[in-house]
């Protein structure tokens, strides 16, 4: 394993006040089973994640507050939005329950070559045309108001994924998924499941940054070719290579991403437009300035999550009190007394901003991010075959990116790149698996 960073990538911790903070990837849903498995095999303890009561601000006024009774949230979510609220339960649960079938086919050991193919092996052609319209046209066609769609849904895609209801409306689900109930994470930090996985695999893990691939043909004693990869890779102490038999590219490729090149090959290995988008992750320890949200007496002021509508003239996607990694949540009970919030904001904040933001704060940390792609149905997917034996897992985050995401597509690559190699054909792209698999169970 080559990183050029820390292990872990986009799951990270910042200290602060003598605590850890998740500031990258932080939530797991209930059912993301791969990491469910993960944390159970490493023997890491695992805790629930609980935020503060949530308000939607469009910039001038909250159009939504949350109570800390469950009835009276219901009633006004009925009042506000009609059966909206629980029609988008039902909407994300079926998308949710196709979804699920991957693990079923890893389970029976099926791979996919292509990420067309293995979205269209879960959800048919409903996941196709969620890949290729946005939340916002998927969402409007099945009924929901668009008041809803701008008072809840879009707040939900701008704390996910720092963009609006312009996204695919498979991300749109995920991220929808991803504000539900049970929602977990990994005590001491989720980056903890990367470090586990590497050192209970027993690889080998070197410092570097990969910069080339190339293809070479070597000649064995007996005389016959065999074809590797030269893998060339910057270290502290320069520039130096190896060869595999096989390569798997687990990071986004593109020049501001991974930026590897990939030499000589025939035909040429294609460059893929994939832009990412820039989320900063800012940790403040101070006292929220409740009057910048129309609060001008603090103690009246109860939310601990603050979720924002698409008004260009906000400068943060949201804002919320965490507790510190894998600990019971504090969240909301005491936003008021020097608490720690996370900023989401698509540019670094300014001195003036967190000076509107907080009337008075100790630290600040901040990590900038390219975070996750920038979603723009139709999307087009790279593949995950670029060569014999070279595989590229990143390419399905252009349906939705997170953690889950990326093991899925981790183990998918790992079975097709061992049923390539072994020459088993028949548990490569089959047909109807769902159907196939409902019989032989
Ligand atoms: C702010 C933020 C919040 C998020 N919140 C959530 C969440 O709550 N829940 C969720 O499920 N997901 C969340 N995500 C998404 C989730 O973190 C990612 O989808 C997931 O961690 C991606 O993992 P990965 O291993 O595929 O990629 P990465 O984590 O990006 O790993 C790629 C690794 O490759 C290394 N690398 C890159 N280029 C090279 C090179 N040339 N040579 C050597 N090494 C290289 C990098 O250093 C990195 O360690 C969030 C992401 C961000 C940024
Ligand atoms: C893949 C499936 C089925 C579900 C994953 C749902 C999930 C956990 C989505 C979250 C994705 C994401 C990028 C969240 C970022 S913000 C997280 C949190 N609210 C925070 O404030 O850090």
């Amino acid at each position: 394993v080559l990183e050029k960073g820390v292990l872990g990538g986009r799951l990270h911790t910042l200290d602060m006040e003598g605590a850890t903070y998740e500031v990258g990837g932080s939530v797991i849903h209930p059912l993301n089973l791969h990491m469910k498995h993960f944390v159970k095999e490493l023997g890491l303890s695992v805790a629930s994640v609980q935020d503060g009561l949530a308000g939607v601000y469009n910039g001038e006024e909250f159009v939504f507050e949350e109570s800390s009774w469950s009835f009276i949230n219901l009633l006004k979510l009925l009042w506000h939005y009609g059966l909206n609220s629980l029609r988008m339960s039902m909407w994300v649960e079926d998308i949710l329950d196709k979804f699920m079938r991957i693990y079923r086919y890893q389970m029976h050991d099926y791979a996919f070559s292509s990420n067309e193919r293995l979205l269209h092996a879960l959800g048919g052609d409903d996941f196709t045309r969620l890949l290729n319209q946005t939340i916002d046209e998927a969402m409007q066609k099945a009924g929901f108001s668009q008041k809803f769609i701008n008072e809840v849904v879009c707040p939900v895609m701008r704390v996910d994924y720092g963009q609006g209801v312009t996204i695919n409306a498979f991300v749109g689900a995920v991220s929808l998924a991803g504000v539900q109930a049970g929602l977990w994470s990994v005590k001491g930090g989720n980056k903890l499941v990367c470090s586990g996985l590497i050192y209970s695999s027993k690889a080998e893990v070197i410092p570097g940054t990969v910069v080339s691939i190339e293809p070479k043909t070597r000649t064995r004693r007996g005389g016959e070719p065999v074809k590797l990869y030269e893998v060339t890779y910057n270290t502290s102490s320069g520039l130096t290579g190896d060869t595999y038999d096989m390569v798997l590219i687990a990071a986004p490729l593109g020049r501001k991403l991974a930026n590897i090149t990939f030499r000589n090959f025939d035909p040429p290995i294609p460059e893929f437009p994939n832009p990412y988008h820039q989320t900063v992750t800012t940790l403040v320890h101070g006292r929220l300035n409740t009057s910048f949200f129309g609060y001008s007496d603090p103690q009246a002021f109860h939310l601990g999550a603050i979720f924002t509508t698409d008004n260009p003239k906000l400068f943060i996607h949201s804002l919320s009190v965490v507790s510190p990694a894998g600990d019971a949540a504090t969240g909301g009970k005491l936003p008021l007394q020097s608490a720690v919030w996370k900023v989401f904001s698509k540019e670094e904040l300014t001195k003036e901003q967190l000076n509107l933001l907080f009337s008075s704060y100790d630290s600040v940390k901040v990590k900038p991010w390219l975070a996750y792609p920038q979603y723009s149905p139709p999307e087009k997917f790279p593949p995950i075959v670029l060569h014999e034996q070279l595989y590229y897992l990143n390419g399905l985050e252009r349906a939705a990116s997170a953690m889950e995401i990326s093991a899925i597509a981790a183990r998918n690559a790992a079975l097709l790149a061992f049923h390539r190699w072994h020459g088993h054909s028949a548990s490569v792209d089959q047909e109807d698996l769902h159907e196939k698999l409902k019989t032989e169970l």
